[in-house]
């Protein structure tokens, strides 16, 4: 059958709505009906390739043998924790890692690695976290997860902490490309009171974090809630930090100032740029 190419793209974009709406998805590979052999747009979530080639990264980089590790939460770090037990498998590291959640202590467990805790490690040699955006100063919002406390204490023992993120993450400014907010984790009595002397102190809108298949609010690793505070505009983060730390019932937040130098930002075809900060 000829087709010319109008009537061919008005066929495959009904084709696609067609594979879409039945709740089919659109795999790697391209697809094959009968004689048409069509050039439809890969689906498949291009983020992935980026985070996987930061983990990696980042993981042959910096993690040697007898290490302390932090071991950051998130979607991204789950790679890096592949990473680091196909080399132990090869290498037998030795390390010991640190969890910052529940999530980073199934991983450790899930690969066969060492769980230690702050406890009896409490010097960390390297830690390697997730974020969710990064400014032109390395400053990072973290917590689109839930997981800021541990994770900022983690980092707060190491001493190097490195980030690894898909591209999408790099901003020049916080805000431009994640429009959840920064998270603040708030112990549960007090998070109305907070929610007000927010909004009085800085304006925008500090969000109860909702829990999407639970009622009621999301409950941190902790036993807190999640309050993000929704902000337009330029802010001097490091004022808006000390802010909300001075307002009764914040427990932390997810603003991580001055806390990483290295940020390796995974692009969508493999590639990987880092960041840096000098001294
Ligand atoms: O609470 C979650 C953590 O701060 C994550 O590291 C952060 O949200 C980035 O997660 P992801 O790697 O899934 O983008």
């Amino acid at each position: 059958m000829q087709l010319n190419l109008v009537t061919k793209t008005t066929f495959y974009r009904k084709l696609l709505r067609t594979f879409l709406s039945q709740g089919f998805s659109l795999s790697k590979s391209n697809l094959t009906l009968g004689h048409f052999h069509t050039s439809l747009p890969v689906m498949a979530d291009t983020s992935e390739a980026g985070k996987i080639a930061a983990a990696n990264k980042a993981v042959d980089e910096n993690i040697k043998e007898g290490q302390v590790v932090g071991i950051g939460s998130g979607t991204t770090i789950v790679f890096a924790v592949k990473r680091i037990a196909e080399r132990n498998k090869v290498e037998n590291l030795n390390l010991i890692c640190i969890p910052t959640s529940f999530q980073a202590r199934q991983l450790i467990n899930d690969h066969g690695l060492t769980l230690g805790s702050l406890e009896t490690s409490p010097d960390i040699d390297v830690a390697i976290d997730g974020a969710d955006e990064v400014d032109s100063d390395i400053n990072l919002i973290k917590g689109g997860g839930g997981c800021l406390m541990q994770e900022k204490i983690i980092a707060s023992c190491a001493k190097e902490l490195f980030i690894i993120a898909d591209t999408r993450k790099n901003s020049e400014v916080l805000g431009t490309s994640w429009k959840k907010g920064i998270p603040i984790e708030v112990l549960p009595m007090a998070y109305r009171p907070v929610q007000l002397k927010i909004a009085q102190l800085l304006g925008g809108k500090p969000l109860l974090r909702m829990a999407s298949q639970k009622a009621g609010p999301v409950v941190t690793d902790n036993g807190n809630f999640l309050i993000d505070w929704q902000f337009e505009g330029k802010h001097d983060w490091y004022d808006v930090d000390r802010i909300l730390h001075n307002v009764p019932g914040v427990i932390e937040t997810g603003l991580f100032l001055n806390m990483t130098k290295t940020v390796y930002f995974g692009t969508p075809d493999g590639q990987v740029i880092i960041k840096s900060k000098k001294n």
